[in-house]
């Protein structure tokens, strides 16, 4: 089972307005723990800058100083670093030297752009390991510009950046609620849409591109944590293009496969099953799942990138569809980038809570605040099963048990 940190029902906080030590008289006061005491006083002496001076320069402190100086210099510039990082993506640089190194003049008329311009970001792009200095002043991959040519469906996410940044322009404005619908709430336009099953195609085909780029690294997850070789037929609810059946069918030659998402989405999906020989095995199915009933006869039903988009009553009245269309002993699997995932906090609370506020509906739910919304509804045994990067998808199975909570 992967290492999750829970932060659901954390410890006792303090309200006290002046100090940790201030107990005020009074209904609810509770003094400080002994841990928060601890910490209280480590903040004192890491904010004190006579401290600061004195670790920055005993040689024993030194490294570690440096370090945390860094990290939060990296905090601060990362917008920064992020627009290089959009610069390079959004002229190419990458595939321009994929096939071999070349000299700053030879990308400056690729990109293009003037040469000295050309030079300021290519060594931005060096400086953040994106791109490397070779032999004769020219430039070739780095480590990450290298990661990056591997993952077509990050470039994409990287390129589509443009919005969200914008839409952070104001946090505050945005955590107040005061900010208005931007571009994310344009791009995405179910959420928080009771008639999202009129849309039409071009209103979501970008988002729906998107989904496909980015879902091979997400199928390979959900591929090494579980296997669908012992179902028969798989219900894909909200299954965008048809890129996971498309993946699982790949694995499982026997299981047939049903896709379920909003009509323009849908047809889509019938497309692609119909170009790739797949439609004696796949159908695709258009309508809501907050407005319509599921098709039954699955023995599994999965939803991949799809709960964390929508709040709570909605999620609600989903898993209920889905309880409801599933036989006694049937499995639920959800994918998707959870919050409290040790070693990759930031991901969940920080980048997908704020894309989901600039989107306008959903939020990142850890595991525990997952499992008590599917026992709610009738579901059982429910797992976190191990997967190599929980960074980019947690995934979780439930299983319909014999008590119908549902349907009694
Ligand atoms: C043999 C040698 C030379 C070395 C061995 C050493 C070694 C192991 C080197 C490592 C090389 C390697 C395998 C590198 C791999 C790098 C990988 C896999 C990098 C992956 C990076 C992934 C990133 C940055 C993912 C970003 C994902 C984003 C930003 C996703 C955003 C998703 C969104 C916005 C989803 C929206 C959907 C919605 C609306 C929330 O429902
Ligand atoms: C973030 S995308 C994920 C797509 C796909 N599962 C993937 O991971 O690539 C969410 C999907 O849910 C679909 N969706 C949103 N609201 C829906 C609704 N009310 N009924 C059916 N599908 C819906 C969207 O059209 C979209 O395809």
């Amino acid at each position: 089972m992967a290492a999750i940190a829970h932060r659901d029902g954390g410890g006792e906080t303090s309200n006290a307005p002046c100090g940790a030590d201030v107990v005020p008289s009074g209904h609810g006061a509770s003094r400080p723990s002994l841990h928060d005491r601890l910490l209280g006083w480590r903040d004192s002496i890491l904010s004190n800058r006579s401290f600061q001076r004195f670790a920055g320069n005993f040689a024993l402190t030194r490294p570690i100083a440096r370090r945390r100086a860094g990290a939060l210099f990296d905090l601060c510039a990362g917008f920064v670093y992020s627009q290089v990082l959009f610069a390079c993506v959004r002229l190419k640089l990458f595939d321009q030297v994929a096939d071999g190194p070349l000299n700053s003049a030879e990308l400056a008329s690729r990109v293009p752009l003037p040469v000295d311009a050309t030079l300021t970001l290519l060594d931005a792009a060096v400086s953040l390991q994106l791109l490397q200095r070779r032999s004769e002043g020219r430039y070739g991959l780095g480590p990450r510009g290298a990661a990056l040519r591997g993952n077509p469906g990050v470039v994409a996410m990287i390129e589509h950046h443009a919005m969200l940044y914008d839409d952070l322009r104001d946090p505050i404005a945005l955590l107040r609620g005061d900010a208005g619908a931007g571009q994310l709430a344009a791009y995405w336009p179910y959420a928080a849409n009771r008639k999202a099953a009129n849309l039409p195609r071009q209103a979501i085909a970008p988002y729906t591109a998107l989904m496909a780029a980015s879902q091979p690294m997400i199928s390979q997850q959900v591929l090494s944590a579980y296997s669908f070789r012992g179902h028969r037929c798989l219900l894909d609810v909200g299954g965008g293009d048809g890129s996971f059946i498309a993946a699982v069918a790949a694995e499982t030659s026997k299981l047939r496969c049903v896709l379920f998402d909003l009509p323009a989405v849908a047809d889509q999906a019938s497309e692609r099953f119909h170009a790739e020989g797949l439609s004696s095995r796949a159908v695709a199915i258009g309508g809501s799942f907050l407005a319509n009933r599921l098709p039954e006869g699955a023995d599994i039903v999965s939803l991949v990138r799809v709960i964390h988009d929508h709040d709570d009553a909605d999620v609600m009245t989903l898993l209920r569809a889905i309880h409801f269309s599933l036989p006694i002993g049937g499995t639920l699997l959800i994918a998707e980038p959870i919050s409290g995932v040790r070693g990759a906090e930031p991901i969940g609370d920080a980048y997908f809570a704020f894309y989901l506020l600039a989107m306008g509906s959903g939020r990142p739910r850890t595991f525990a605040r997952l499992r008590d919304m599917l026992t709610e509804v009738g579901f059982g045994d429910v797992a976190l099963r191990p997967v190599a990067m929980p960074m980019l998808a947690s995934v979780i199975t439930a299983r319909k048990s014999n008590i119908d909570v549902n349907q009694t």
